[in-house]
């Protein structure tokens, strides 16, 4: 097929409109199916499992079968409403692919469809990877098995990057995300008329107590030079103005770069929720799920190599980037095969999850371009 810049664009602009929840991706993958029939099926076989229905692995034969090289991307979107204003913006209110995952798939299409043309060296497997917001769909993708036949000796990904210039390239030997823990938590009280607060327990008191107890964890518990971060992003007490709230709920994150910092952090918003359940004479129950979500520790001979030929490479615009508090789940991939995440540059006003992202999608071919040459490199050196 050999698609062009338009196309891809135009690819892109599909995916943009049909975001979906993670495990929901349905129309995405009959998509990316679709997508993929139009390229040359000479080298290309599929792999799909209904333990995971909307994961998809192709792999593209190579010349030589004694190694396999994977790439993945993820391909699930976020419960945003989207504020873009763009012509092609999602079809689906309160859906929105506003991490740039369609990006992802875009790159990983136009990547595959040149190897389509130009069989490979040694084996390709592609991975298209549901569910990396939630549910740790890395993780689910390798227990499914999907990948058993076709285990990949290394591993590459990248993720979108509004911070930094449309195309560039950015990665880092060591931690390249963090690891997280999503915090949930439920608050029972006791509901009542607002006139009688004596008569309740107003739980919308408790958790605002608890929200900002939870602001010591890092401040007071974490070393400064290593970080972490504790949110809470989403908050729910009470229905209306004149009736106490019997129950609060909450969902939220914890960010570390290392895991005995995660630990850690976990261990104090137990002890919070221990603390405000005595103080509120209350029921706090709390649920800490670290799931798939591990430091991305990028693999030395390969983030070193990855590093080596981008900055050599004089069409590529090379940024040694510092470690980011973002989770990615390719982070347990990488905790079973050898590899490399980076960052590619996409250049908008607007961060990672905002109503408003609108990545540079002159980025797109770069994107390609650099893959492409770096595994055309790969299969050179794979075996020294
Ligand atoms: C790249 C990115 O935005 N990843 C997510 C991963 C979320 C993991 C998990 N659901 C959690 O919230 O901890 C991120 O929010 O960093």
């Amino acid at each position: 097929m050999a698609f062009k810049n338009e196309q891809l664009i135009q690819i892109y602009q599909q995916l943009h409109q049909i975001p979906e929840l993670g495990l929901e991706e349905f129309e995405t993958h009959q998509f990316l199916l679709t997508t993929i029939h139009q390229m040359n099926q000479e080298n290309l076989k599929y792999q799909t499992t209904d333990k995971l229905p909307t994961s998809l692995v192709v792999k593209v034969n190579g010349k030589k079968h004694t190694k396999r090289i994977g790439y993945r991307t993820d391909i699930d979107g976020l419960p945003i409403v989207e504020q873009t204003g763009l012509s092609f913006a999602s079809k689906t209110n309160g859906r929105m692919h506003a991490c740039g995952h369609d990006i992802h798939m875009t790159v990983a299409l136009g990547i595959l469809d040149y190897f389509a043309d130009h069989q490979p060296e040694y084996d390709l497997i592609f991975i298209f990877q549901p569910s990396e917001e939630n549910h740790s769909g890395g993780m689910k993708l390798y227990q499914s098995g999907i990948l058993d036949d076709w285990m990949p000796d290394e591993i590459y990904a990248f993720h979108d990057n509004p911070n930094l210039p449309t195309g560039a390239i950015g990665s880092t030997n060591g931690t390249l995300f963090a690891g997280t823990c999503e915090i949930h938590a439920d608050l029972e009280g006791l509901s009542g008329h607002a006139a009688f607060p004596h008569a309740a327990n107003d739980m919308a008191v408790a958790v605002s107590a608890f929200v900002m107890q939870l602001q010591t964890v890092v401040s007071r518990n974490v070393d400064p030079i290593e970080g972490g971060v504790v949110t809470i992003g989403h908050i729910n007490a009470g229905d209306t103005g004149n009736v106490i709230a019997g129950h609060a709920h909450v969902d939220g994150t914890i960010r570390s770069l290392t895991q005995v910092n995660n630990l850690k952090m976990q261990k104090r918003v137990q002890a919070i929720a221990e603390g405000v359940a005595l103080t509120y004479s209350c029921q706090v129950n709390l649920t800490l799920h670290q799931g798939g979500y591990l430091p991305v520790e990028n693999n030395h001979e390969t983030t070193t190599d990855f590093i080596k030929y981008m900055k050599n490479n004089q069409s590529v615009n090379f940024i040694e980037t510092k470690p980011a508090m973002t989770g990615e789940d390719f982070g347990f991939l990488l905790s079973k095969i050898p590899g490399t995440m980076f960052w590619l540059g996409v250049n908008s006003p607007y961060s990672l999850h905002s109503e408003k992202l609108a990545p540079d999608t002159n980025a797109i071919f770069p994107g390609i371009q650099a893959m492409t040459g770096f595994l055309e490199h790969r299969f050179q050196t794979i075996d020294n």
